[in-house]
Order: structure tokens, then C-alpha cells, then sequence
């Protein structure tokens, strides 16, 4: 029926400016775990148990980190896979005092962190979330606690973007009476199709703590020719390279460049098949074949943090290629 006063079609607003989509984050789980999705497809997912990043999917949504599928996702243990956080403490340190009774790397990443909350970035693209953890942090891991009874405070950031994954942490001292020494590492597990067609580029020339072998740890020189590592059994090593960033390439084709800020250090870790098969977490048992830890971290020495003080680094994990 025509009416005489029907209602005009309203103007098209296509001409006024809109919020462009934005991020979203959620949690999932049981609150146990955050999902950040980008409107350009990427996501990334976060337990609160370690902050640790279990997952990073690109626009089509492959996956570019290793989880093993034995790994314990329940706040039970340190998760096998993804990028677990490593303080105060690299592996353990039976010589120094103030860390020498903790467990292997450290607490951060067996502590239920709180989640502080999201920022995007100025042309909101993507999203940065806040995690904290501190002495005062009830999920803090209590026996750890006990065992290193310093005021700290520890803000772990992870940001994604369309084609990067960066995370950063600032570890404050609270105390102006007790300094602290510390170590930090991001123990990213990246995922690759075949290890035997990996090449680790940045690290030429370089000096290693070699941690694998019958006179290990010891010190070593990455030989400047040819300027690639490969991956051709069990490897271990704490790499001090002047270049601040490396690059892994598979088949010949860059994937990720990692490149550190205020870390000196990368440790290249790959347990190959029989230390594989030796962890009960780690599945299947031949899944060395498609992970290359590289993990960028401030571990040669101690960081020695003041009262007030903090220690920051950062790591970006650029897609390439
Ligand atoms: O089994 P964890 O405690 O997760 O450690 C895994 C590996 O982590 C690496 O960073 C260390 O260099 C290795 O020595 C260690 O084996």
C-alpha cells in the first residue's frame, strides 16, 4: 500500500568517518585465558598461568608457534611451547646466592598473572595487552616466593600486529633497601615445517656458552663462514651476537626475524629425539623436527636492579618472507 507520508530512506552515513573495526579480547576458558583477535584476521592466545603466549596465528590462520600437544595448559607446569617466561633465574644457579634455590628458570612462568588490561595502537591496528605480576600477586607461585623474598614488580606486554609479535617486560625493585640481581629470557618455541631445512642467520661470528657435549658448557666461537646455523642434532647454546636481530629461514625463504632490544643474548635450543623423548610433556615424541627455540634474553650475567630501578627488554618477532 502506498502511504502519503511514508517515511523518506535516510541519507547513506557511508560519508561520515567511522571507528575503524577494532581489535577485540576476551577471555576464555573459565577466565583462565585471553583471545586477541585483530580485524585483519591475526590472533594471538595468553594463559594468566606464566602470561604465556600459547598461540599466534597470521591473517589465514597457520599457526607460528610450536605447542607440544603433551603440554599442560591447566596451571600444573610450566608450559611446554609457545613463549613461557623465564625469571629471576635462567636454567638454576647453584653459585649465586640469592637465586640458588629456586626452580629452573624461575617462577615468572609458573605464577598466575593478572591481567591489567588493553591498549590499541594509534592507527588501531593492532593491540597491546598488560600483564602483572608482583610479590604482592596472590597467584604468585608460593614456594617460589618464599625463596626469593624480594619487592618486585613485573609488567610483561605482549603486542600483536598484522605481521609482528612483540613482547617486552619492565622488572621494577620496590625496595630501596634490598637491590636485586636478575635474569631474563623469552623462551619462544617458533614453529617450522622441517629442522633439517632451518638456517639461523645474525649470529656469525659470535661467541656461545655451549651447553651440549661431554666438555659442556663451554665456550665457543660461531665460525663467520659460512654465516648460517643449522640444526643437525641436539643444540643448546647462549649466543652473545652484535647483531640485534636473527633470522630463520626454512627451505631457503625468511620467517621470522626476531630482533632483541635491551637483551643481549640468544639461546638457540632444539632437544632433538632422544632428550624429546625423555620429557613426558613433549609430543609427539618427534615434534623436534618442527620447533626452534630462540629465545632472546638477558642471561650471560645478572642485571643488578637497584631500589626504583627497573630492567626492561623486548623482543619482536617480525613475520617475513
Ligand atoms: O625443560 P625446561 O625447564 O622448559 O627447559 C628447556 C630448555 O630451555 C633452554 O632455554 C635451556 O637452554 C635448556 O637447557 C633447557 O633444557
Amino acid at each position: 500500500m502506498d502511504r502519503a507520508n511514508k517515511p523518506k530512506t535516510l541519507p547513506k552515513l557511508s560519508s561520515t568517518p567511522g571507528l575503524p573495526p577494532q581489535p577485540t579480547v576476551t577471555f576464555t576458558d573459565d577466565n583462565s585465558r585471553l583471545r586477541a583477535d585483530l580485524p585483519t584476521g591475526e590472533s594471538i592466545e595468553v594463559l594468566l598461568y606464566g602470561a604465556t603466549v600459547i598461540s599466534w596465528k597470521d591473517a589465514t590462520g597457520d599457526e607460528k608457534l610450536w605447542l607440544s600437544e603433551a603440554a599442560k595448559l591447566d596451571g600444573s607446569k610450566a608450559v611446554r611451547g609457545g613463549i613461557p617466561l623465564v625469571f629471576p633465574v635462567f636454567g638454576t644457579a647453584p653459585d649465586h646466592p640469592q637465586t640458588k634455590d629456586l626452580p629452573q628458570h624461575g617462577f615468572a612462568r609458573t605464577s598466575r598473572w593478572e591481567f591489567l588490561g588493553k591498549s590499541t595502537s594509534e592507527s588501531m591496528v593492532g593491540v597491546k595487552l598488560d600483564f602483572g605480576l608482583s610479590s604482592a600477586t596472590p597467584g604468585l607461585d608460593p614456594k617460589a616466593a618464599a625463596l626469593w623474598p624480594f619487592k618486585f614488580n613485573l609488567i610483561y606486554s605482549v603486542t600483536l600486529n598484522p605481521e609482528s609479535l612483540t613482547t617486552s617486560i619492565v622488572a621494577t625493585n620496590d625496595d630501596a633497601a634490598a637491590p636485586f640481581d636478575c635474569q631474563v629470557l623469552m623462551h619462544t618455541y617458533l614453529r617450522v615445517k622441517d629442522i633439517t631445512a632451518v638456517e639461523i642467520t645474525g649470529l656469525a661470528s659470535a661467541p656461545y656458552t655451549d651447553k651440549v657435549g661431554p666438555s659442556a658448557p663451554s665456550t665457543k666461537t660461531q665460525p663467520a663462514t659460512p654465516p648460517t646455523l643449522t640444526i643437525t642434532g641436539e643444540t643448546d647454546r647462549v649466543y652473545t651476537p652484535t647483531e640485534d636481530a636473527v633470522t630463520v629461514s626454512e627451505a631457503g625463504q625468511p620467517r621470522f626475524r626476531v630482533t632483541r632490544d635491551n637483551l643481549a643474548n640468544v639461546v638457540v635450543w632444539n632437544p632433538w629425539a632422544d632428550k624429546a623423548a625423555a620429557m613426558a610433556d613433549f609430543k609427539p615424541d618427534d615434534g623436534y623436527k618442527n620447533m626452534v627455540c630462540v629465545e632472546p634474553g638477558a642471561v650471560g650475567g645478572w642485571q643488578a636492579v637497584e631500589g626504583g630501578d627497573a630492567f626492561e627488554g623486548a623482543q619482536t618477532i617480525k613475520l617475513v618472507g
